[in-house]
């Protein structure tokens, strides 16, 4: 695995949106998202379907018919409609169906923007949430195709692989396998073919995507375009290189390893040797989803194991953000699993995020505020940590911040507990993924209210927080993350602010005590 140069070369391109030709550049940076017009929105739709076929000769033609028929099932569904009656088409959901229904590409292009909460606009952050990766899995044979490519002829390596695979999303299909050598289980990730030439090659891609942008977020000025245009080409190459993945799966091993987590939990052990950009072979980890509706019913019966299993998560989580240079910025539901062990597992490593010296700092400062209630204190923390070219009314900053604390602590939870005939119990948990957006959504607006820009690594930190937040009501009711002693945020715990013995940095993980990095 050896390290390759990143190249640079697309972030400095000079994209025709971008340039001022058109003569009506300044006009445009005025304009709001509420004055696109229907025919606005037409012309991008266009735009896209243009950008998609000419892709066509390098993506194959089956891309080019994806193209061509998701343009006319969306147009046939929208158009009438969007020309009768513009008011009555909601613009969000037209873009969110055409880009589902435009393959790989658009779907990673709308989970950018729907992870990307201080960037776009409140409904369009919503709606992408909705953009569903999942797909119908591609037969046995293309699949065993790319493995014999990449590994060699799989009767030499595997002595049997489920055909029918575990999962199945834009890029990748998972399937389970028996190694020859060692008979040990193993998972094969597979990136589907041609997956890379459809995105790399898709020469209107970085167009598109600032044209997308671009309608999205008119007021540009605020924004770097072009830096946010190599944000999201950067963020979709490091997910087409399962190499990359493997080196962040054993890096994150590595810092369990140095911290003797390894007990607590794990992430699966990469066979280096049978992992290329397009295959990755690993551990299997035996074990479900933690949000998994029968582990769900294992927890009712035994509270112990689901609060010791999420605050072992969250430490986890929150010490790597603080310890290492990047963390796991895809923990959804479906990424942590609870191990026939006890453990956690952590998987996915794909879309990971960096956060800066600047917004490092800052963190720490918001975190200490929190600790300390102090509104005050986080809002300069906010402060610190964006963009403004004005004056920041602290007073009414961190007014406006109490107020949405006090509703961060009132969010309800749904959990249902149902007795089965037979004696056992089972319960259901309905994670509500849009009101955790809107809660971050209105940390975002009550800072942009003021006046400031928060980076987007924030917007992706905060969000990931949330979901824990969420989990920890759900598996660790009894625990108040905002007043109990045992509770540690930024390496802090409450009683060691107020002066009292506290543990210290390096004890932080223990089953009792929860690191909260906000
Ligand atoms: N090492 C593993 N052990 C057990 N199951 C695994 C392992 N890796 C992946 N899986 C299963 O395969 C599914 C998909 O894997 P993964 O999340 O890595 O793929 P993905 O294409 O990046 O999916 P997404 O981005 O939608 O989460 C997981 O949700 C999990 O059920």
């Amino acid at each position: 695995f050896a390290p390759r140069p990143v190249s640079t070369r697309c972030c400095k391109t000079r994209l025709p949106v971008f340039s001022s030709g058109n003569g009506d550049g300044a006009r445009r940076k005025k304009k709001s998202l509420s004055d696109r017009t229907p025919q606005e929105a037409i012309t991008l739709i266009q735009d896209i379907l243009k950008a998609a076929i000419e892709a066509g000769p390098r993506a194959g033609p089956a891309r080019t018919l994806q193209a061509y028929r998701a343009f006319a099932t969306t147009t046939q569904e929208f158009l009438p409609k969007l020309l009768s009656q513009p008011s009555s088409v909601a613009l969000p959901a037209v873009l969110r169906t055409l880009f589902e229904r435009m393959g790989a590409t658009y779907i990673k292009l709308g989970q950018f923007i729907a992870s990307s909460p201080t960037l776009f606009p409140k409904e369009y952050v919503v709606e992408f949430q909705k953009c569903l990766d999942q797909t119908e899995p591609l037969p046995w044979s293309t699949i065993k195709e790319v493995i014999e490519k990449e590994l060699g002829p799989i009767s030499n390596t595997f002595s049997s692989i489920d055909q029918t695979p575990l999962a199945s999303a834009s890029i990748a299909q998972v399937h389970v396998a028996t190694l020859k050598s060692t008979g040990e289980e193993v998972v094969i990730k597979v990136q589907k073919p041609r997956i890379d030439e459809c995105l790399q090659a898709d020469l209107g891609f970085l167009y598109v995507s600032a044209r997308v942008l671009e309608f999205l977020q008119p007021d540009w000025e605020r924004t770097s375009l072009s830096a946010v245009a190599g944000d999201i080409r950067q963020s979709m190459l490091e997910e087409l290189d399962f190499e990359k993945e493997a080196r962040n799966t054993i890096e994150f091993r590595r810092f369990l390893q140095d911290n003797q987590l390894l007990k607590q939990a794990t992430a699966p052990r990469v066979f280096t040797e049978l992992t290329t950009r397009k295959v990755m072979v690993m551990e299997k980890l035996n074990g479900v989803s933690l949000l998994d509706q029968d582990t769900i019913s294992q927890v009712v019966q035994d509270p112990e194991m689901g609060t010791n299993t999420i605050l072992t998560a969250l430490n986890i989580w929150s010490m790597s953000v603080t310890s290492m240079p990047w963390f796991h910025a895809d923990v959804h539901a479906g990424n942590l699993l609870l191990l026939e062990d006890g453990r956690v597992g952590f998987i996915d490593f794909g879309i990971v995020g960096r956060i800066s010296e600047k917004v490092f700092r800052a963190v720490t400062e918001l975190s200490a505020a929190l600790v300390a209630n102090d509104s005050k204190g986080m809002a300069q923390a906010l402060c610190n940590m964006g963009a403004t070219d004005k004056q920041v009314d602290i007073a009414k900053f961190s007014q406006d911040i109490d107020r949405v604390l006090k509703r961060l602590n009132g969010v309800e939870t749904q959990v249902s507990v149902s007795a089965m005939a037979d004696g056992s119990v089972t319960g259901r948990i309905d994670v509500d993924d849009t009101e955790i957006t809107n809660l971050l959504l209105e940390i975002v607006e009550v800072t942009e209210n003021n006046g400031l820009k928060l980076p987007r690594e924030f917007g992706l930190l905060v969000k990931q927080s949330l979901y824990f937040d969420r989990y920890l009501k759900i598996l660790a009711p009894n625990v108040d993350v905002m007043n109990d002693s045992r509770v540690m945020i930024g390496g802090k715990s409450r009683d060691s602010v107020s002066g009292e013995d506290g543990p210290i940095n390096g004890e932080r993980i223990n089953g009792n005590q929860v690191v909260i990095d906000v």
